[in-house]
């Protein structure tokens, strides 16, 4: 049995009495501990899939199954982390992470929810600054705070829309880098299984094990392409070698190529 399902799902909007399509017929699976991206243009749907995932979002038909079972609403198997940091103003970096398990694991006790926030606070190299408030944190500190919260949550499911897509250059790698090696873990935990929305084809390639490229207008599955590189998996490595430029070369022309299609044209040249 598959840890995600989505069976011919369809999402509409109603918009001034008209009716719009965002996602129509959409169709596949994620096993378990499996890193999955979804890829596609502007307006084809990502986010509104990964607000159906959520539970925050119905569909107009279509059915999300996990663990075998249907979905209605959110749940706490799933943890999010958006574009935008979604952290608490009013509370430390360490007090917005125990909150976050506090959601989820109301069972742990106030003093271990504090420890696990510090763990994790570590873990993302911000332990020095466990008391600051997220106003006295950069963009892409504010960011690791709400991965470490995410992950303390312990979700079995974590579902990330475009996390670095505020975050400039530089970090940006630091951060998938980041969540890379998190996520990998020791090999002895099980890994969290992940759908992660992306513009950006070469994060796609280095973080997933499989990636969903969607088409527009409709949002639809256009491909569904396995990853073949080996983990562990390391960025400077990995993009030296001859097989990711041509994997990648081969993405971009299904990515262009299907709006090129769109727009009547015939060949991409890269
Ligand atoms: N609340 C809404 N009401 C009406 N239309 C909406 C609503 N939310 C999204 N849409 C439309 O649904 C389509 C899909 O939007 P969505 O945000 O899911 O796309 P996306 O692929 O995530 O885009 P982007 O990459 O730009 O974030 C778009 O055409 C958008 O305008």
């Amino acid at each position: 049995m598959s840890k995600i399902e989505i069976q011919n799902l369809t999402v509409e909007y109603t918009d001034k009495n008209r009716r719009f399509t965002a996602l129509k017929d959409v169709s596949f699976s994620v096993e378990s501990g499996e890193f999955v991206s979804v890829i596609g243009s502007s307006g084809c749907g990502k986010s509104t899939l990964l607000s159906i995932l959520e539970g925050i979002n119905s569909p107009a038909e279509g059915t999300i199954l996990i663990d075998g079972k249907p979905i209605s609403g959110t749940g706490t198997d799933r943890g999010v982390v958006f574009q935008h940091y979604s952290l608490f103003p009013w509370m430390t970096a360490r007090k917005n992470i125990a909150f976050g398990i506090k959601q989820v694991k109301k069972e742990i006790s106030k003093a271990h929810r504090l420890k696990l926030a510090d763990e994790y606070l570590e873990k993302v190299g911000l332990g020095e600054f466990k008391n600051q408030y997220p106003s006295q944190l950069s963009g892409g500190m504010q960011q690791r705070v709400a991965i470490a919260r995410a992950l303390a949550m312990d979700t079995d499911i974590l579902l990330m829309d475009e996390p670095f897509g505020a975050i400039d250059a530089k970090n940006r790698t630091i951060l998938q880098e980041l969540l890379l090696k998190l996520w990998e873990g020791d090999g002895v935990q099980e890994k969290k299984t992940v759908v992660f929305v992306t513009h950006d084809i070469d994060e796609a390639i280095l973080l997933s094990d499989r990636i969903i490229m969607m088409s527009a207008s409709p949002g639809r599955v256009y491909k569904e392409i396995s990853v073949p590189f080996e983990r562990p998996r390391n960025r400077s490595d990995l993009v030296q070698t001859r097989d990711y430029s041509k994997f990648r070369n081969e993405l971009l022309s299904l990515f262009y190529g299907d709006i090129m299609d769109k727009i009547g044209g015939s060949e991409v040249v890269l």
